[in-house]
């Protein structure tokens, strides 16, 4: 059964609007940053990685986003028109601002984190006059990511995206993408993100981003098909609740659950993890897989980056996942 219908006269298999980043994995790993002397240089910011993701999987994918007017922002603009992403909507900012960074830990595969330089960043000052109804349009599906929120303009921004998309029927997905040192107050962040979340039709986050969204709510109890239920009185479609190495459970809004299990792997960092596995159940989504087959697709390319060294440049081909599907070891996850 498909839950979304996408328009396959569209330009655009997904734009993603938000931010264009770097990461800077650490080379010497398993040590703290403290000891880590050298880093290597890759695009990065969850939207971003998702939109490689997806282009590496062959899907025609645009952006947009604003980066900073220096060899960074310069470097991320030559890279995403290498891998083929539409750059039109890519605004340069005049205003000085810089390009955010996200310096990574690899202290061992399970203690891993990011240390992130996002003061004055360009990613946050898009205006909402920048995005335009026509770009959107153009487009079968939509991808937001919640770190847009935390400021304006960028904050309007994403809503003006998101009432193109609403008025012109280009299903939305939206990835909480929840990075606590971009908000100020809780209360803050979880009246935003509910209010994004309303107007999407599939939510993807973990179930620590979910209960960010709740605490505002003093609701009795929660539970992962409580938070899904939640959403189906709005826009939602289908709701996934991401449990890392636990493997991942989808809701449907006819009442279904689906669950994802995961691929073991040798991990060497976990982060990346959520990118991939996003870009591969929209992948699936939009050829028609079901929703349980879109996530074990999901579950595969996860486990294929978070044995890379980066998130962005690891992102696997369909041949690579189905290669590496055929080969791995499969944990499904329990009833
Ligand atoms: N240790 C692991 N081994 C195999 N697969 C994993 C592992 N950790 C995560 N995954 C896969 O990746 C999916 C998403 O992981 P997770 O729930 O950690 O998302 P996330 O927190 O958004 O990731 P990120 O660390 O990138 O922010 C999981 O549902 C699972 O399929
Ligand atoms: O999203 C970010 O800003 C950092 C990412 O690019 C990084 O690779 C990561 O955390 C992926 O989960």
């Amino acid at each position: 059964m498909s839950y979304l219908t996408f328009n396959s006269e569209k330009k655009f298999d997904l734009v993603a609007i938000g931010r264009l980043c770097i990461d800077l994995n650490a080379n010497e790993i398993n040590r703290p940053m403290e000891e880590t002397m050298t880093f290597t240089k890759y695009v990065g910011g969850s939207p971003a990685n998702i939109a490689i993701g997806l282009s590496r999987l062959g899907m025609k994918t645009g952006f947009i986003g604003k980066i900073a007017d220096d060899q960074m922002g310069r470097f991320i603009t030559s890279y995403l028109k290498k891998h083929e992403i539409n750059t039109e909507s890519v605004i340069t900012d005049k205003t000085r601002a810089v390009t955010g960074l996200a310096f990574t830990e690899i202290k061992s595969p399970e203690e891993c984190s990011i240390l992130m330089y996002r003061d004055n960043v360009a990613d946050l000052k898009l205006e909402p006059t920048e995005v335009s109804e026509e770009y959107i349009k153009q487009s079968k599906s939509l991808l937001i990511s919640g770190t847009a929120l935390a400021k304006s303009p960028s904050r309007e921004a994403v809503f003006m995206a998101l009432e193109y998309a609403r008025k012109n029927n280009v299903p939305v997905f939206f990835d909480i993408d929840y990075r606590p040192y971009t908000w100020t107050s809780e209360a803050e962040t979880a009246v935003y993100y509910n209010l994004a979340a309303e107007k999407s039709d599939v939510i993807i986050g973990t179930r620590e981003e979910f209960d960010m969204m709740e605490k505002l709510l003093n609701l009795e109890e929660s539970n992962d098909q409580v938070t899904a239920e939640r959403w189906f009185s709005h826009n939602a479609k289908i709701v996934v609740i991401k449990h890392g190495g636990d493997g991942s459970i989808a809701y449907t809004n006819d009442g279904k659950s689906h669950r994802g299990g995961i691929f073991k792997t040798k991990v060497l960092k976990t982060f990346g993890a959520g990118d991939s596995y996003a870009s591969a159940f929209i992948y699936g989504l939009m050829h028609d897989y079901s929703v349980a087959e879109a996530m074990r697709f999901g579950g595969a390319s996860a486990s294929i980056v978070i044995s890379k060294h980066s998130s962005s440049d690891a992102m696997p081909t369909v041949e690579e996942i189905k290669g590496f599907m055929e080969t791995a070891e499969e944990v499904l996850q329990k009833a």
